[in-house]
């Protein structure tokens, strides 16, 4: 973990309750410029929910999430400025080609698309409507998109399901990439993933 003073995310005691259910009791996590973390647990530990928490997606019951000792709820558009989170969903238009889906994503996040594309060796699928690609092909597509973004936090929920190997070689080097410049990554998996050095936060324990 991050020495407190470096820690540029910090949760402090989150609480979080869905339906009425207590899913998160009094989690703690500090994350530093180029940090990583990996959210490991058993399946309904909480790994889905607290990403979500930390994207502002879900209500704290309890406790505070802090980007420079800033509570994120009293700069909520700031916070979600700063962040890409990919979800089990890939949040990808159907209709449209996949070109067409990651330069939507530029015109918010202002990144190359072909360099984007490359990075996850969409560039032959570019032209095709995201309807006919296959799963692990929409994955990379939507992990294209997060790199669109160029933000600092990323949020990913198990981002390599799908992926073939290549594909996984692939996004340990964007993940690299981003935490040589500063980026920060947190990732739920259930598998491992290509993020050496990553801090490990069980929420089972
Ligand atoms: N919208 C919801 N309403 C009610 N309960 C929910 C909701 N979403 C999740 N839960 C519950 O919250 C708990 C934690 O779910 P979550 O998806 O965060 O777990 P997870 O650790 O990501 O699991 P998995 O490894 O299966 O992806 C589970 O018991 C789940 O049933």
């Amino acid at each position: 973990m991050t020495p407190a003073s470096e820690a540029t995310l910090r949760a402090v005691g989150l609480v979080v309750l869905r339906s009425d259910r207590l899913v998160l009791d009094g989690v703690e996590l500090e994350l530093g410029r180029g940090g990583a973390l990996l959210l490991t647990g058993p399946n309904g530990a909480g790994k889905s929910t607290l990403l979500r928490a930390l994207a502002g997606l879900c209500p704290l019951a309890a406790g505070r999430i802090e980007w420079d000792g800033i509570d994120t709820r009293d700069a909520p558009t700031e916070h979600a400025g700063r962040l890409a989170y990919l979800g089990h969903q890939d949040a990808l238009k159907p209709g449209l080609s996949l070109r067409e889906n990651l330069h939507l994503t530029a015109r918010t996040g202002g990144g190359d698309t072909v360099a984007a594309l490359a990075a996850f060796g969409l560039e032959e699928l570019a032209a095709l409507p995201v309807r006919l690609l296959s799963a692990g092909q929409r994955r990379r597509a939507a992990l294209a998109r997060v790199l669109l973004a160029d933000v600092p936090l990323w949020l990913l929920d198990e981002p390599s399901l799908g992926l073939d190997s290549a594909a996984l070689v692939r996004l340990g080097v964007v993940l690299a990439r981003h935490r040589d410049a500063g980026g920060m990554v947190i990732a739920t998996t259930h598998v491992g993933l290509p993020l050496p050095d990553a801090a490990v936060l069980d929420l089972a324990a």
